[in-house]
């Protein structure tokens, strides 16, 4: 079964422009790109979705796209999904705003402890993301949380658990032996000149993996 892999935008971590450095993740394999930019006014996000949503069409690239915490952007540009960080609205009320907006995207929301997971699942979230499972630069400050961690969380929930925080090719395997439904990343892709290379390179790690993750993203 396959696992998907969700590259996460920073316009500080990046080698080149910012659309054509997700646009080359999305030639290299990735399944989805979020659009993470937590200081932009909304309409500086809104042009960067459109012009991202561009550019794969134009490309033919199948890549879902999301965005973190804005609903708003994610319902007016008929986004993929939307991902909730812990400032976020509650999960329930996107719900809500979903259902009115007759919206068909997805929900997730970051979660750094099993309580918060299970919660989360009950909330009615639709998947996860539960790191930082490895030291990251995103979080020099908090000690990683590992992937036994990960693990307990993927064995409580049913739904999908992605996992996030200092995951490149070589440790994508130990990750996806969780029985987690993918992974989320920054550096390993959007830190290098050739974005393209190295998702690449990840998805084909994710690939020999033979993972059996216990519920599909
Ligand atoms: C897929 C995915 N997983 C995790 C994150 C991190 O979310 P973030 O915006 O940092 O949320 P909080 O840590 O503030 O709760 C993400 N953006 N995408
Ligand atoms: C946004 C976020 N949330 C937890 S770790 C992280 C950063 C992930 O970046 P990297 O893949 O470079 O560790
Ligand atoms: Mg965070």
């Amino acid at each position: 079964m396959n696992t998907v892999l969700h590259v996460i935008s920073d316009r500080n971590r990046r080698r080149l422009p910012l659309v054509d450095a997700l646009v080359e993740a999305a030639k290299g394999g990735a399944d989805v790109i979020q659009i993470r930019e937590k200081k932009a006014p909304a309409s500086e996000t809104y042009t960067q979705v459109k012009q991202l949503q561009q550019h794969l069409a134009t490309n033919g690239l199948a890549a879902r796209v999301y965005v973190n915490d804005r609903t708003d952007i994610a319902i007016a540009t008929d986004m993929d999904g939307v991902h909730l960080a812990a400032k976020s609205l509650p999960i329930e009320t996107v719900k809500a705003l979903r259902g009115r907006a007759n919206w068909h995207g997805r929900i997730g929301c970051s979660v750094h402890h099993i309580d918060e997971a299970v919660q989360a699942e009950k909330d009615g979230a639709d998947y996860v993301t539960f790191g930082h499972v490895f030291a990251s630069e995103s979080h020099p400050d908090i000690p990683p949380r590992g992937l036994y961690a990960l693990r307990r969380i993927v064995e409580a929930l049913s739904i999908p658990v992605i996992a996030i925080g200092g995951i490149d090719h070589t440790n994508v395997g130990a990750v996806l032996d969780t029985g987690c439904s993918g992974i989320a990343v920054i550096g390993a892709i959007l830190d290098t000149t050739d974005p393209r290379g190295a998702a690449e390179e990840l998805k084909a790690a994710m690939a020999r993996a033979d993972a059996h993750p216990k519920v599909p993203f």
